[in-house]
């Protein structure tokens, strides 16, 4: 957790912008009960079919700064662990009520038990305090003052119940492993020696690791540099530091400057097996935001064009580069219709980083596998074949494509890189490391800790879940 709201509820209604649906809230900024309830505005969003970090980001648009300052981080904190266990909030809620109560009740009730599952030095706020701001929460609001007495004996019962309540839980797969049940068999099929802990890995918070740019610093000068200024932090990759305690990117040393961005150690793999070397012309197919564009750059004098389908994605392509003083040719455009953008000269370099079910970076969007549904796989697959058909006329005789999906599912995996190298007999298969399974350093209570199949980075290993196959032209 960032921050904690004060324990403190107020009688001014905070002077925010409101969904329209939704009366007058009477609580503080401040509050654990106003965060409570924007938390579960934004769970409400989610449910909808809305992307969290929009649903956040929605919440505060009309705000003023200083109340979007107060409340947003413990807002963010709670709606993400909310999106983490919404399984078991869910089943709680249901569990403890006959009948549905009112979205934004049970939504208020989603966030409360999703803090309450955690017990002692775990827990982000004390148990009393969740119930007492929970039901302020709902009493804020003149629509739902109703259900005040209702939330109250809903989470003291579970306070009663807790140890046999969460045992029961157990029994319910989707409760106990927080994803939905198609996910569950999925992950099963694909990986029967290692579900549980790729399961369990994407309920974790991701650390946040950095990358150091060689063309302003080296890790072991970076490293020492935090050390001086008394930040902890671990050599994880080849340019990957690992912080000991998350913060805001403009408290990084160095990360205005553009000596290290933000990036996923199992993301910084990209550009070093791309093997760009000085004087090659690289396509980077679906490149927005950017942070592997930005990697590439960094390794060699090469010439990129950075191509992204989505506008007002591919501005940050540039804002990206621009921190790291850096140039790229930005193209608006479809991959999978070269015609379009393509000026007809061939590349050494093919970097396919296609859209995909974002599977295996679930402990940094945990709302992803609320959102998919198992129909979006196939469509995902005939996605990606569209785009590497189109690419891969676009490679040079001797050039090299990197095929990248940041999914477990060996849909959009092993079973598209084979099924690329059986549709074209000039393209030889080399070394990548396949199936890179997510990893975290920290394994949550009560999950099996087993090990891993498929291949991690190493004796630190904590990333995210990424596919990668590289073929050459002959
Ligand atoms: C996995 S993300 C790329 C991440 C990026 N390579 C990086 O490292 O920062 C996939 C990107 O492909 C874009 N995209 C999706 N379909 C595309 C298409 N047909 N052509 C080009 N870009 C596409 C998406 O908008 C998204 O920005």
């Amino acid at each position: 957790m960032t921050r904690k709201p004060s324990q403190r509820s107020s009688s001014q209604p905070a002077p925010r912008e409101r969904e329209s649906r939704l009366s007058a809230l009477h609580l503080a900024p401040d509050s654990l009960g106003f965060a409570l309830d924007s938390a579960a505005q934004a769970i409400g969003a989610v449910r909808a079919g809305s992307a969290l970090p929009a649903a956040v980001q929605g919440l505060f648009a009309f705000g003023k700064d200083s109340d979007a300052a107060i409340a947003r981080g413990a807002v963010q904190d709670i709606a993400y662990t909310t999106m983490r266990r919404l399984g078991s909030a869910d089943w709680l809620i249901a569990q403890r009520l006959h009948k549905e109560p009112p979205p934004h009740v049970a939504n208020v009730l989603a966030c409360a038990f999703a803090l309450l599952i955690d017990e002692g030095d775990a827990a982000a706020y004390a148990p009393f305090t969740v119930v007492d701001q929970a039901v302020n929460a709902i009493g804020g609001r003149r629509e739902f003052a109703f259900a005040k007495g209702l939330v109250n004996a809903v989470l003291r019962g579970f306070l009663r119940e807790r140890a046999a309540l969460l045992d029961a839980l157990q029994a319910d797969e989707v409760a106990r492993w927080n994803y939905p049940s198609w996910w569950l068999d999925a992950v099963r099929r694909a990986w029967p020696d290692a579900w549980q802990d790729v399961l369990a890995a994407g309920n974790v918070q991701g650390p946040l690791t950095l990358r150091v740019n060689p063309r302003h610093s080296t890790v072991d000068a970076y490293l020492q540099m935090l050390s001086e200024q008394g930040i902890a932090a671990t050599h994880v990759g080849a340019y990957a530091v690992r912080l000991a305690v998350p913060t805001s990117v403009e408290r990084i040393p160095g990360f205005t400057d553009g000596v290290v961005s933000v990036q996923d150690a199992g993301a910084q793999l990209a550009a070093p097996l791309l093997d760009a070397r000085d004087g090659m012309r690289i396509l980077d197919a679906c490149a927005a935001p950017g942070g592997k564009t930005g990697h590439l750059l960094e390794l060699a004098d090469v010439e990129v064009v950075a191509l992204e389908s989505d506008a007002s994605r591919a501005r940050r392509i540039g804002e990206n580069l621009q921190r790291l003083q850096l140039e790229a040719e930005i193209r608006i455009g479809d991959a999978g219709d070269p015609t379009a953008w393509h000026d007809g000269k061939p590349y050494d370099r093919i970097l396919a980083d296609v859209p995909c079910s974002a599977s295996g970076i679930v402990r940094r969007h945990p709302d992803i596998r609320w959102l998919r549904r198992a129909s979006d796989i196939p469509a995902l697959v005939a996605e990606q074949r569209r785009i590497l058909q189109a690419l891969w006329p676009l490679l040079k005789t001797g050039g090299e494509l990197l095929y990248v999906t940041c999914s477990i599912f060996p849909e959009e995996g092993e079973l598209q890189a084979q099924w690329f190298g059986n549709l074209y007999p000039d393209a030889v298969r080399l070394d990548a490391p396949g199936q890179l399974l997510p990893a975290a350093a920290r394994v949550p209570a009560g999950a099996s800790a087993g090990s891993m199949a498929g291949h991690s980075i190493g004796q630190h290993a904590d990333h995210d879940g990424f596919f990668y196959a590289r073929f050459q032209k002959r």
